[in-house]
This record gives structure tokens, sequence and C-alpha cells, in this order.
């Protein structure tokens, strides 16, 4: 039922430069093709997570008419219930990383998780399909570059750097990204394999 017709391929809406490297590095070498993307500033819709992927993933596949893949990342703080969650965009924005750590001054608990949910769809009339990972953590003061979003204040359970810090190859191997795609991979029906190969991203996966 989520075949992509033989020939057309699949494209990979973000606005974000970062998300599509990495998606590619995980991908790897593995991947042959040109990964076919495109760069859309999608709505950032509010509630939750599954409800806002699947919005933006309608609105990707209505704008490209045509087979889509989107991706929609969480920053979730336990102390706070989850939030900023989905809203973890406009957080970071005005607060910057020292200012999420900052948040959580007065609560003892400073564990959190990261959450990352491809969505799928065939086509504007298709439906979507979600493929959810999540990385538990805790948030620090920053350390580490800044060149990708809270990277600096995220440090993943079970290592002593921050995702910052930790080399890329670490970061996509234990990485919230790195667990939808694998999740994606695990889940999706074979006969997508029968995609030519500008089917792209997912001729990948299988
Ligand atoms: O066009 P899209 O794909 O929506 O790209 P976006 O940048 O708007 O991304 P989101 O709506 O998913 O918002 C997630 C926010 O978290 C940041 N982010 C996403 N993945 C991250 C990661 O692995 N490490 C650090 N920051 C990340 C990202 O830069 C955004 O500020
Ligand atoms: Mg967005």
């Amino acid at each position: 039922t989520m075949a992509v017709p033989a020939g057309r391929s699949v494209v990979f809406v973000t606005g974000n430069a970062k998300k599509l490297e990495e998606v590619i590095q995980i991908l790897g070498d593995r991947f042959p093709y040109k990964l076919v993307s495109k760069k859309i500033d999608l709505p950032e819709y509010q509630g939750e997570p599954d409800e806002i992927s699947i919005q933006k993933c309608r609105e990707a596949a209505k704008e490209i008419d045509g087979p889509v893949i989107v991706e929609d990342t969480c920053l979730c703080f336990t102390a706070l219930g989850g939030l900023p969650g989905p809203y973890i965009k406009w957080f970071l924005d005005k607060l910057k990383p020292e200012g999420l750590y900052k948040l959580l001054t007065g609560f003892e608990d400073k564990s959190a998780w990261a959450l990352c949910t491809f969505a799928f769809s065939a086509g504007k009339d298709e439906p979507v399909q979600l493929f959810r990972g999540k990385t538990e953590g805790r948030i620090v003061e920053p350390r580490g570059p800044r060149d990708f979003g809270w990277d600096p204040c995220f440090q993943p359970d079970g290592y002593d750097k921050t995702y910052a810090e930790l080399p890329k190859e670490v970061k996509n191997s234990i990485s919230h990204r790195f667990r939808a795609l694998a999740a994606m991979k695990h889940e999706f029906p074979p006969d997508l394999l029968k995609c030519t190969n500008t089917c792209s991203i997912l001729a990948t996966l299988f």
C-alpha cells in the first residue's frame, strides 16, 4: 500500500541543512543514489509530536505532489512535563543552549529526551506513516562546537560528552535521528525495493 511508483523519486523536505547532512551521513556509503531533497520551510504546527509530523507531511506532499519524507525533532525536559518538546526551535532561538540549561535551575531532575519522527507519504491523498527514534540523556552546561542546534547542551546517557563534543560517527550511531531511520528501515514493506534507482532515500533502506 505504501509503494512508490517505479521511477518516481522520494523527496526529503526540510529547511534544515544540518538535518539533511546527518541523514546523508547516517545512510552513508551504502547510499548509491543522489539524495533528492527540497528546502521548503514548512509551517511549525502545534500539538502532540505525532500530529505535528502528520500535518507537516501532508503539507509537504501537497507542495511536492508526490512521495515525500519529512522529519520533526523535539527536545523534551522531564522536569517540565516534556516541554519544550516540539517548540524547542523557538526556545533555542531565543534562549540559546545556555538558556535551555538555565531553564532547569531549581529542578534537580535534568533528564531529557530527544525525539525524532520521520513521516512518509506516497502522495497528497495517501496516508502518512510515522517512524520514531528516541535518545535519553540530560541537559548540561553547553560544551563543544555550536554548529548544530541544542547539541552543546544535550549529553546522552552513558557518555561524558555532549552531542556537540562527540565525534559525528558516535552521535550518528546513537542519536534520535539514527534510531528513527533504523525504525523506518525495519518497518518499510519490501515492495518498495521495486522502485528504480531514482527512488533515492528509501532505496538504500532495504
Ligand atoms: O524544516 P524542518 O525539517 O522542520 O527543520 P527545522 O530546523 O525547522 O527543525 P524542527 O522543526 O524539527 O525543529 C527542531 C529544532 O531542533 C534543532 N535540532 C533538530 N535536530 C537536532 C539535533 O540532532 N541536534 C541539535 N539540534 C537539533 C533544529 O535546529 C530546530 O531548532
Ligand atoms: Mg521545522
